[in-house]
Order: C-alpha cells, then sequence, then structure tokens
C-alpha cells in the first residue's frame, strides 16, 4: 500500500502518486505518467506556472495562484518559490509516497 509521504523531501528518487486534483495540473503542463519522483513533480509544476503565467511579470519569484486551480490545490493565494521548504509542504500534502 502506499505510505503517507515523510518530511524528506530532498529525496529526488522517492515515488510519489498525486491526488486526482494535482494530478490533472500536472497532465497540464505535459505529464503522461502517474507515479512520479519529486524531481519530476517540481518540473512539471515549474511549466505549469510558466505556461499559465502564475508569476509576477515583476518579481519573478512571486507566484500569484488565487484564481487557479493551483491555487485550491496548494491552499494559498500567492507563495514565493524562495520558500521552497513551505511550498514542499504544501506540494506534500497532495502526494502520496509510492512503495518501490
Ligand atoms: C529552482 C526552482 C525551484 C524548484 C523547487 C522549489 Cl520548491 C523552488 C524553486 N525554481 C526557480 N524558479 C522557479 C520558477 C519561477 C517562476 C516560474 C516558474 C518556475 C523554479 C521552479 C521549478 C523549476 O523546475 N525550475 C527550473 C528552473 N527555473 C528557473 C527560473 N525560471 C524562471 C525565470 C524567470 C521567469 C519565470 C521562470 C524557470 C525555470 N519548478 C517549480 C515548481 C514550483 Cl511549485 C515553484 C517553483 C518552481
Amino acid at each position: 500500500a502506499d505510505r503517507e509521504l515523510s518530511t524528506d523531501a530532498s529525496d529526488d528518487n522517492k515515488l510519489v502518486r498525486p491526488n486526482v486534483e494535482f494530478h490533472r495540473l500536472l497532465q497540464h503542463a505535459g505529464a503522461i505518467k502517474d507515479v512520479f519522483t519529486m524531481k519530476e513533480v517540481m518540473f512539471y509544476l515549474g511549466q505549469y506556472i510558466i505556461q499559465k503565467q502564475l508569476y509576477d511579470q515583476k518579481q519573478q519569484h512571486i507566484v500569484h495562484c488565487s484564481h487557479d486551480e493551483l491555487g485550491r490545490v496548494l491552499g494559498v493565494d500567492s507563495f514565493s518559490v524562495k520558500e521552497p521548504r513551505v511550498l514542499f509542504a504544501m506540494i506534500m500534502k497532495n502526494l502520496v509516497a509510492v512503495k518501490n
């Protein structure tokens, strides 16, 4: 069975399975799989943010997502890419570790 994701997102090779809403975001960014490494999750989320132009044109480390599915899934109106720990904590709520 899939275990609750441990907090250490540092292990880029850990396999994770997104929940349905989160999976839709990754698919929008071109993902065609159901199980990802954390590195892949972050890559697709980065693509999603760029494609939907959610980052602030002036301060490009700020992401505004209050009017986007991303905001609903993460539970925030905006965030800074300079706070990875905060970001990982929000993202982990939508992922389940996969036994490999
Ligand atoms: C280091 C990395 C990162 C990775 C993880 C974390 Cl927890 C924080 C930060 N990062 C640094 N800036 C960004 C970024 C900034 C604005 C728009 C899109 C991405 C990213 C993010 C990547 C990514 O895969 N990044 C590749 C190189 N980036 C350079 C910055 N580039 C920006 C240049 C200015 C214009 C906007 C894109 C995009 C490609 N994936 C992410 C997913 C989310 Cl939920 C949030 C941020 C990112």
